[in-house]
């Protein structure tokens, strides 16, 4: 096998649910966002406040072609990930892709209690979350095998959903 990749926005969770899965089918876990932190020695908004935007997705970029060589993993995306063309095709090629969907309310729920996401730090998170949605639901579409639901369900509903569904699709 590839890998089970798991995409979709900020607080969908990319993170939790990949952990998740990545017990339940005893496969290693990685997420690109922990991979880039560690690989700096900085946290995701130092990045952003250092590097900018521009750097991060450099790093981001690079941490992915890595990540989607490998085989045999569950991995978690960060949320502008599908950004960059060159994201999209290594993540095609790396595995199967879940699209992690979460309405912008449930996002901003999800996404209250903690500052580390450096572009949600504005007046108006709401807007950002549903303006970045608007540009990335086709994206995260185009690259997709399976889209699943999170809205108020569980994440032990969600993983048990992704494995039904991953199991249910004929061979690339
Ligand atoms: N299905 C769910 N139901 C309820 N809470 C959830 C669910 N999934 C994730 N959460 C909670 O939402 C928060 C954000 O989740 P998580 O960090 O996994 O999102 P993410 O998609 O990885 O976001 P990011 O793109 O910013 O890395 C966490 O506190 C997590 O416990
Ligand atoms: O949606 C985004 O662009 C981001 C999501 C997070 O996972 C991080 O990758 C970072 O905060 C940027
Ligand atoms: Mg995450």
């Amino acid at each position: 096998m590839r890998n089970l990749i798991l995409v979709g926005p900020m607080g969908a969770g990319k993170s939790t649910i990949g952990r998740l899965l990545a017990k339940e089918l005893r496969l290693p876990f990685k997420d690109s966002d922990k991979e880039i932190e560690q690989r700096t020695g900085a946290d995701i908004p130092w990045i952003f406040d250092v590097e900018g935007e521009q750097g991060f997705r450099e790093r981001e970029q690079a941490v992915i072609a890595e990540l989607c060589e490998c085989d045999g993993m569950v991995l978690a995306t960060g949320g502008g990930a599908v950004m960059r063309p060159e994201n999209r095709a290594a993540l095609r090629r790396g595995g199967r892709v879940v699209y992690l969907h979460a309405s912008v309310d449930q996002q901003l729920d999800r996404t209250s209690r903690d500052r580390n996401r450096p572009l949600l730090r504005t007046a108006d998170p709401a807007k950002v979350l549903g303006d970045l949605l608007a540009i990335r639901d086709p994206l995260y579409r185009e690259i997709a095998d399976v889209v699943v639901e999170t809205d108020e369900r569980p994440p032990r509903l969600v993983v048990q959903e992704i494995l039904e569904r991953l199991e249910a699709l004929p061979p690339r």
